[in-house]
Order: C-alpha cells, then sequence, then structure tokens
C-alpha cells in the first residue's frame, strides 16, 4: 500500500522532506485518557499487548488524536525474554519483574532462540491488523529491545537503578554473558524480520541501559550486538537509540543504519559533529520540557529545531513522554515543530 504520508522514511533515508517529521517514544499507551479506557476494559497491560485488536486500536490512538507522522506498534520490549522462555509480569506502579532469571549456564539450557512469526505471534497479528486500519495514513514503527537491555532484564529481574547484578555478570561470567547476549541478538532479528515482513516500515532499537556502561563494556557487551542486529535487517531504516551512550557516538557513527536518536544530555552541534551527515538525528527534547506552559513548550521546541535546522533530522523527545504530560502540551509540540521552517 501506497503511504500518504512518508516523511518518516525519507528523512530516514536522508531524502529531501517539505517538512520535519514528529512522533514521540512511548506515544502509545501512557498519557492519553482513551489509553485508560481501553486499558480498564482488560486485565492489565500484557493481556492488552496480547489481544491484536486492542494493541491495535491503541497504537492508532496518537495518529488520530496528537496527529504524528508515526504510528509505533503497542508491545513491550519485554516480549523477548518471554519467547525465549523467561515470562514477565507487570506489577502496577511497579514495573516489569520476572518469576525467574537467567544466571549461570544450566538457566540458559532452559531459553531458546526465539522464532518472531510463531513465538510472538500475537504482535505479529497485532500489526497486521494496525497496518490495514492505519490504511496508508503513516508508517508503522516496529521495535525491539538491544541485546544488552534484554540481558539486564533477564539477569536482574526487574527494574533497577543501578542493574549491578547485570554488570556483575560481565565481569565474573563473561563467557556466559556472551552466550545470553548472542541469544537475545538471534531472537532479536528473527522477531524484527516477522515484524517487517507484516508490514512494519521501519525499525527501532531501544538501548534504554546504554548509558550504565562504561566505553569499553559498551563496545564489547552492547555495541557488537547492535552491530550485528543493523547488517541482518536491509528491508527497511533502521534507527538506535542508546541512552546515555554519549561515550559510543563516533563509533555508532559506523553502524549500518540509518538514524541515530539523541538523548537530551547529548548536545546537538556536538553530535552532528561526531556522528558525521551520513546518519539522520532523532531526538531530543528533555521531556520534562513538556511540564512547562504552553508558551515555554513552543519556545523550548523552537529552540531545538534551530539547533537542527539543515541537517537530517526527526523530532522527538530525548527519551519516552513522562505518563503525566497533559496531552494538550504533546499537541503544541508537535505542531510547533510541524509549522517550522
Ligand atoms: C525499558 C523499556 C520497557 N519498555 C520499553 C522500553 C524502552 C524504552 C524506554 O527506555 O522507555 C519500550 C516500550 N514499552 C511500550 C512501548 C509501546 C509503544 C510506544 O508507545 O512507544 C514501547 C516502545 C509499552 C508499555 N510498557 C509499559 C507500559 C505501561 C503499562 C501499563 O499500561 O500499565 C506501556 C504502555 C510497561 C513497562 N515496560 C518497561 C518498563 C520499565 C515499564 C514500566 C514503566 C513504564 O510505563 O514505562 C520496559
Amino acid at each position: 500500500m501506497e503511504l500518504q504520508n512518508d516523511l518518516l522514511l525519507r528523512a530516514a533515508k536522508g531524502e529531501k522532506t517539505e517538512r520535519t517529521p514528529v512522533w514521540l517514544m512511548r506515544q502509545a499507551g501512557r498519557i492519553l485518557p482513551e489509553y485508560r479506557a481501553v486499558r480498564e476494559s482488560v486485565s492489565g497491560f500484557i493481556e492488552l499487548a496480547q489481544t491484536p485488536e486492542l494493541a491495535a486500536e491503541v497504537t492508532i490512538q496518537p495518529v488520530d488524536l496528537l496527529g504524528v507522522d508515526a504510528a509505533i506498534i503497542f508491545s513491550d520490549i519485554l516480549v523477548i525474554p518471554e519467547a525465549m522462555g523467561l515470562p514477565y509480569e507487570m506489577v502496577e506502579k511497579r514495573g516489569p519483574w520476572f518469576p525467574n532469571t537467567v544466571n549461570n549456564e544450566s538457566d540458559l539450557k532452559k531459553l531458546r532462540i526465539a522464532n518472531g512469526a510463531n513465538d510472538l505471534s500475537y504482535v505479529i497479528k497485532a500489526i497486521e491488523i494496525t497496518k490495514k486500519n492505519l490504511n496508508g495514513r503513516v508508517p508503522l514503527i516496529g521495535f525491539a529491545g538491544a541485546p544488552w537491555t534484554i540481558f539486564a532484564y533477564m539477569v536482574e529481574g526487574s527494574g533497577s537503578k543501578t542493574f549491578s547484578k547485570a554488570r556483575e555478570m560481565l565481569y565474573t561470567q563473561p563467557a556466559f554473558s556472551h552466550k545470553l547476549l548472542q541469544m537475545i541478538t538471534d531472537s532479536t532479528i528473527n522477531y524484527l524480520k516477522a515484524q517487517i515482513a507484516a508490514g512494519a516500515n521501519l525499525v527501532q532499537i531501544f538501548d534504554s541501559w546504554a548509558g550504565i556502561l562504561g566505553p569499553k563494556q559498551y563496545a564489547e557487551f552492547s555495541h557488537q550486538y547492535i552491530s550485528q542486529i543493523c547488517d541482518a535487517i536491509t528491508e527497511v531504516p533502521v534507527t538506535v537509540f542508546a541512552k546515555g551512550a554519549f561515550f559510543a557516538r563516533e563509533e555508532m557513527s559506523k553502524l549500518n543504519c540509518e538514524t541515530i536518536g539523541l538523548d537530551w544530555n547529548m548536545g546537538i552541534a556536538e553530535s552532528r559533529k561526531l556522528i558525521g551527515t551520513e546518519k539522520t538525528l532523532q531526538g531530543n527534547l528533555d521531556p520534562a520540557a513538556l511540564y512547562g506552559n504552553p508558551e515555554q513548550v513552543r519556545n523550548a521546541t523552537i529552540d531545538m529545531m534551530e539547533q537542527f535546522k539543515g541537517s537530517r533530522h526527526i523530532a522527538n523527545l530525548g527519551h519516552g513522554v513522562y505518563p503525566d504530560i497533559d496531552p494538550e502540551n504533546v499537541k503544541v509540540f508537535i505542531q510547533t515543530v510541524k509549522d517550522f521552517n
């Protein structure tokens, strides 16, 4: 199907666009009252994510209600551990929790490499329904967690400020760590390929915990695996968002991907210098800027746009939108990008 709005894809490839495309990380299922209404009709996040018709509905909500230039499929990065044999729960107000964790070779034997189309058929079904109902209005973004971020949850068993157990593993059991990272990488490639076959027009890799590694460890335990994924995905543009990996920007410029996501700690001019002009940059307004009044949101957005001006850019926040942000301010952010030239 021909896309009516392909700004995101053209910007990712570095082609000329009439204006800068805009979407928000975590736009589906955080800020909209319409999302909460759907969410309350089921038992919880996991049931919602596993019900393709409803997942498709909340994926499209931000397109209808906010006017973003892309949809991102409603799911979670933690579906990969589950598909490998490590189920998770989503604890209200606390976040993800794994009843079992992976700590040694014998835990590893209980895991398998996920087959995207079979083990995650509910996501694939949700993508198919979303594509049909979007009817070509905007591109659909597929996604997965980066292997290191997924590893961190599988070893730790929940969120953590330091992920010290996961980082301990890299020092005390490097061979085990590499085996698990490779299994996650192979699963992720299968999964992204299945998302693309079902209709995802671009895929994004979220390395949310990149910033807790030092540069050497990042190169060995994260970057290398992201690089494998980028090399394997040849069908659609790839975006890599490694939060906090300011130290790896120059290395990231060599990845086989179209777009690098910036968080709000990364200076725009400095990032462009380190990454060069062969990549599109995505980001990077501080999500907290949306707590301001509409005038402040507008000014902060214009300030960001001016810094990116003239170079390959997809407008976004520097991380996911916070759940208590007023959707009206999100609309101001989006409209300001659309009006900017
Ligand atoms: C680290 C991470 C996770 N999940 C994700 C990341 C990477 C991005 C980032 O760094 O923010 C990615 C994610 N999670 C979700 C999406 C859906 C699409 C989107 O809107 O971007 C995406 C892209 C839905 C979700 N994932 C989750 C919810 C909230 C669940 C609910 O509705 O109760 C949603 C809508 C739950 C989740 N899932 C995760 C956590 C820590 C939590 C709990 C806190 C939170 O809300 O973020 C793991």
